[in-house]
């Protein structure tokens, strides 16, 4: 077998909330293979949201297969596999046989709303802001491992006496992977579940409690960079060759290290399904003022480092729904056309609140409106206004950073699907004002678990190698005027006033 100095690639899988792929770097991080595939999205009722755990794992097996059938790069060039994933969403499965016991519950999911106003209620929200870092809300796992708890049945019995076994989509993928020997997750992960100390660095035995979840069920925690066990690919696959599974990290935080921001104040923005703003900031847990949540940026050797995160659930996602329910377009690439088609939105809004509104805002009742609209408003607005909305949710998210940190960002780095729409990244600059920068490589999520898992086996050497390779693809200037950007701003505002509190039985 070739030790590692003469292997020459690293395989991310980057586990995505509408599809699975697998990613193939090489050295100078050039992309030599991808495979992607989309998996089915479930609505069992309104606000709720799953998918399928088995489909899931057979889309990121499939993708792996094909990706080095492909490539024809044979396993033992691959020096390690990084993992990344959409975070929060859960899932619930059986020690022995692997089976889950229901579907995963994805993070965009509302149903545990309730129980949230239950727990605050509890007066819990000042103790979960102080150690984990979160607010209460069904966006996180902790609630949502709580229903499979409460609503599957004998599921709670199961889980007290140790048969079941929880984890977020990491978790399964080196369950499944490993073929049911490691049960593990990291640092950046954990902190996404709301049963997770961030100061203490470990499981938090009051909010256990409080949802009635037995530790046993719980993944350990391990750092982001390291090696956690090894795989045939596939799980029990017919091949002696194995590859150690030697990075995790959500996806967001993958991101925030794939765009090299390892300083402190450096912040990049992923437009994928959601948005999210990252900045780190540092090795000291700083509390947000703003309706930020304070995160696990990474977990190395043991420490972690914090970021701040501003999470907006609908992005990209305005996109696809713009195409598969509005039917406004054929194809994603088409908004682009569209909007330009129009000189400004003609004071049309689009608050894609369809999930409720995350940061800065934090409304689980909020829901979409289109508002503004007149006898001249065509569909051409509509498409711009969808498009519009994802740089103004940055801009909320901007002031909030801001006006935490007490830094004056001047660039912002982008990546994500959404961000091959030019409109997009000009508007962008112009409503916040500032220079927005697209790197060479997009794929910035699965970069950054390349990164981790290279890392872990000497693949790269460190945080300087790494930063040798971020190269810019393309910058966006601002170049709206002040009173413009106001005015535009002022109107958002105010389309979002109007979608608040929609879902309350008393508003
Ligand atoms: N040209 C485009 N303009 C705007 N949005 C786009 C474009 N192409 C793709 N998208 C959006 O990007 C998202 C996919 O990005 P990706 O990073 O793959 O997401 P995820 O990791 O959440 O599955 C989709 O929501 C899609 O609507
Ligand atoms: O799948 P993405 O890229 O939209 O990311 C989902 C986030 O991790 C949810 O917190």
């Amino acid at each position: 077998m070739k030790n590692v100095t003469e292997k020459n690639y690293v395989i991310a899988l980057d586990q995505g909330t509408t599809s699975s792929r697998a990613v193939i770097f090489d050295k100078d991080t050039n992309i030599v293979g991808i495979a992607q595939r989309e998996f089915q999205q479930i609505y069992p009722q309104p606000g709720w949201v799953e998918h399928d755990p088995m489909e899931i794992w057979a889309t990121q097996r499939a993708v792996l297969t094909e990706v080095n059938a492909k490539t024809g790069i044979p396993l033992d060039e691959i020096a390690a596999i990084g993992i990344t994933n959409q975070r929060e969403t859960v899932i619930v499965w059986d020690k022995e046989t692997g089976e889950p016991v229901y579907n995963a519950i994805v993070w965009q999911c509302r149903r545990t709303a309730d129980m949230c106003e239950e727990l605050k209620k509890r007066g819990l929200e000042e103790y979960v802001k102080e150690n984990t870092g979160l607010i209460i809300d069904a966006y996180f796992s902790g609630t949502k491992i709580k229903w499979i708890l409460d609503n599957v049945p004998w599921a709670r019995e199961r889980a007290d006496s140790g048969q079941l076994l929880c984890g977020t989509v990491d978790t399964w993928l080196v369950w499944k992977l490993t073929g049911g020997k490691v049960h593990v997750t990291d640092y950046t992960n954990a902190s996404r579940t709301m049963l997770f100390n961030i100061k203490t660095l470990e499981w938090d035995d009051k909010l256990l409690k409080e949802l009635g979840i037995p530790k046993s069920m719980l993944p350990e925690v391990k750092n982001s960079s390291e090696i956690y066990g090894e795989t045939s690919l596939g799980g029990g696959g017919n091949t002696t060759t194995v590859v150690p599974i030697a990075g995790i990290s959500g996806d967001q935080q993958a991101a925030l290290f794939g765009q090299a921001c390892f300083v402190k104040g450096d912040t990049k923005s992923t437009y994928g399904t959601g948005c999210f703003m990252l900045m780190n900031i540092g090795h000291e847990f700083i509390r947000s003022k703003n309706g930020l949540l304070t995160t696990i940026a990474i977990g190395l050797d043991g420490k972690v480092e914090y970021a701040f995160e501003g999470s907006i659930f609908v992005a990209g996602a305005v996109v696809q729904w713009l195409r598969d329910e509005m039917r406004l377009i054929a194809d994603s690439a088409d908004t682009e056309y569209f909007a330009k088609k129009v000189e400004d939105n003609g004071g049309v809004y689009v608050v894609p609140a369809f999930v409720g509104l995350g940061a800065p805002y934090w409304d689980m009742y909020a829901r979409g409106g289109i508002l503004g609209l007149t006898r001249g408003s065509n569909a051409n607005h509509i498409i711009r206004a969808a498009l519009e909305s994802i740089a103004y949710q940055t801009k909320d998210l901007l002031e909030a950073m801001q006006d935490d940190s007490g830094l004056i960002l001047t660039k912002l780095k982008v990546d994500g699907g959404a961000v091959r729409n030019e409109f997009l990244l000009q508007f962008l600059a112009d409503i916040i004002g500032e220079t927005v920068l697209k790197p060479e490589i997009t794929e910035t999520t699965a970069l950054g678990a390349a990164y981790l898992a290279g890392m872990a086996v000497g693949f790269w050497k460190d945080k300087d190698d790494i930063k040798k390779h971020w190269k810019l693809n393309k910058e966006f200037k601002s170049e709206l005027d002040r009173e413009k950007r106001n005015k535009y701003y002022k109107g958002w505002k105010k389309a979002v006033e109007r979608v608040r509190n929609w879902e309350r039985e008393d508003s």
